[in-house]
């Protein structure tokens, strides 16, 4: 199956930039000799926004130590300052920005109307209209270009069903951005049936928000898909759940595709964010593309993220990988191997570039719902390597990629931060790699380039000539 050209290919406004600022093409390093550094990377976006959403909510002032600052955690913040929530930057011991201390919104005050800018974040667009729907007042939700296109309607049929008014800017029925949330103070809550198959985020929203709505809630997954598609990404709802419970909401997730939620507070807490594992990857990744070392230290022993599969996965492609003392050590081999990678979720396009420089052929499954992601993933991917001369084609729910020699060229992003950092290992074994619009990598890591440059430059080698990539 051949994919469609993938939309959001026009310059992005992920870094506030419009077509006719858009930078010149960054010239991805290439790796002349095997990378051997020690790599620290912001705090997760993930952990980061739920607790953002949490604390509005919570029953008195919460701190987020080591949180991240970037776009997505920006568009998070100001949201919930829309919605009444205080946010303050405070100083704190994390490398990349201040802490913060938010004091939760008061559902109970009169509150104006306010509009709601969501970018291109999926857990702003998600995560923020049942909180709306929990205050006074107007809320119109909108995003960028691409946001409109990105899967919304189950999250506006589910507050329908849980009696909250959703509406399209002309006043009638809205399946997408843009839309205005019409919250009265209150939400019912109870029994609500979703289909959640097109995105986990739906799942996650509601749970957030189910322990204030004044029966609780009990969710269930119904695809209306003949065959049953099941909730994707399971990890971040397993995710949401233990973030809950750690903020002393009871959840029940015994039965699959149902999630029971008791009403109650939620309690304030003061919370370290950890590193994004799933940002951490093109690093790692770095590794095997140039058959070197990379460390990451401080990775948790346990975690929710589903960044911590990087430790299978690499291993699968060829890397050895140990976990000692808290740090994460990778180190690439001569070649790079293909595989079979099921349900690789967000961390899929950095899957797929490595796939892209192996010696083997590589099929990646369960990814369907990445055509819903900041641009149609599966379709751009197949563009770019393609591009470059690779070998890729998409399948119905993921891609096959086959070995082929790779040349020199512009991948383009999407205004994907994963399409761009995918560029970038690319670039390092493949001369020639230029990324358009590297600045859409601030949708989650503002400091990529120059993370990526501090890194090549680091290690004994570093002062060497060597060997170049795995592969060519
Ligand atoms: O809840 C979250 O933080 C996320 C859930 C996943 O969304 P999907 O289920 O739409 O893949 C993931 O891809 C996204 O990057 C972050
Ligand atoms: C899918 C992603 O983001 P979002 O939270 O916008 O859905 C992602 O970061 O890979």
């Amino acid at each position: 199956m051949t994919g469609t050209t993938p939309s959001a290919a026009t310059p992005s406004r992920s870094a506030g930039r419009h077509a006719a600022d858009a930078a010149p093409p960054w010239p991805a390093p290439f790796a002349a000799r095997p990378v051997d550094a020690t790599v620290t990377v912001p705090g997760s976006k993930s952990l980061t926004n739920r607790y953002l959403v949490l604390a509005a909510l919570a029953d008195g002032p919460s701190r987020l130590r080591a949180p991240l600052h970037s776009r997505d955690s920006a568009l998070m913040i100001a949201a919930l300052r829309q919605l009444g929530a205080t946010v303050t930057e405070v100083p704190g011991d994390g490398a990349f920005g201040p802490d913060l201390e938010i004091i939760p919104i008061s559902l109970d005050a009169a509150a104006a109307d306010t509009a709601i800018d969501c970018g291109l974040a999926g857990t702003v667009m998600r995560f923020v209209p049942p909180v709306a729907a929990l205050r006074r007042g107007e809320s119109h939700f909108d995003g960028d270009p691409h946001a409109r296109k990105r899967p919304m309607g189950t999250i506006i049929e589910a507050l329908a069903g849980l009696g909250v008014a959703v509406s399209a800017p002309d006043g009638g029925p809205a399946s997408s951005l843009p839309f205005t949330v019409k919250g009265t103070g209150e939400v019912r809550g109870g029994h609500l049936v979703i289909d959640a198959s097109a995105s986990s985020q739906f799942v996650s929203a509601l749970l957030l928000a189910g322990a204030r709505f004044t029966e609780g809630l009990h969710l269930e997954h119904q695809s209306r898909a003949d065959a049953g598609k099941p909730v994707p990404s399971l990890d971040h709802i397993n995710m949401t759940v233990a973030v809950l419970r750690g903020v002393g909401v009871t959840v029940d997730d015994s039965v699959p595709n149902h999630w029971v939620v008791s009403p109650g507070p939620i309690r304030a807490f003061d919370q370290r964010i950890e590193q994004d594992l799933s940002n951490a990857g093109p690093f790692l990744a770095a590794a095997l593309a140039t058959g070197g070392t990379v460390r990451i230290p401080n990775w948790p022993a346990g975690t929710t993220q589903v960044g911590d599969l990087w430790r299978g996965i690499l291993t699968a492609m060829g890397a050895t990988v140990t976990l000692d003392a808290g740090t994460l050590t990778v180190t690439g081999g001569r070649e790079i191997k293909g595989g079979d990678f099921d349900e690789t979720s967000e961390l899929a396009p950095t899957v797929a570039a490595l796939c892209a420089l192996a010696t083997g052929p590589s099929r990646l499954s369960g990814i369907a719902h990445l055509r819903g992601h900041e641009t149609d993933r599966l379709a751009a991917l197949v563009a770019e390597i393609s591009r470059l001369g690779g070998d890729a084609e998409e399948t119905t729910d993921g891609l096959i990629i086959r070995p082929a020699k790779l040349h020199g060229g512009v991948v383009h992003s999407y205004a994907d931060h994963r399409m761009a950092t995918a560029g970038a290992i690319l670039g390092l074994a493949v001369p020639g790699v230029e990324v358009e619009d590297i600045a859409t990598t601030a949708k989650t890591m503002p400091d990529f380039p120059r993370l990526w440059e501090a890194m090549l430059a680091q290690g004994p080698t570093a002062d060497e000539d060597g060997a170049g990539g795995t592969q060519h």
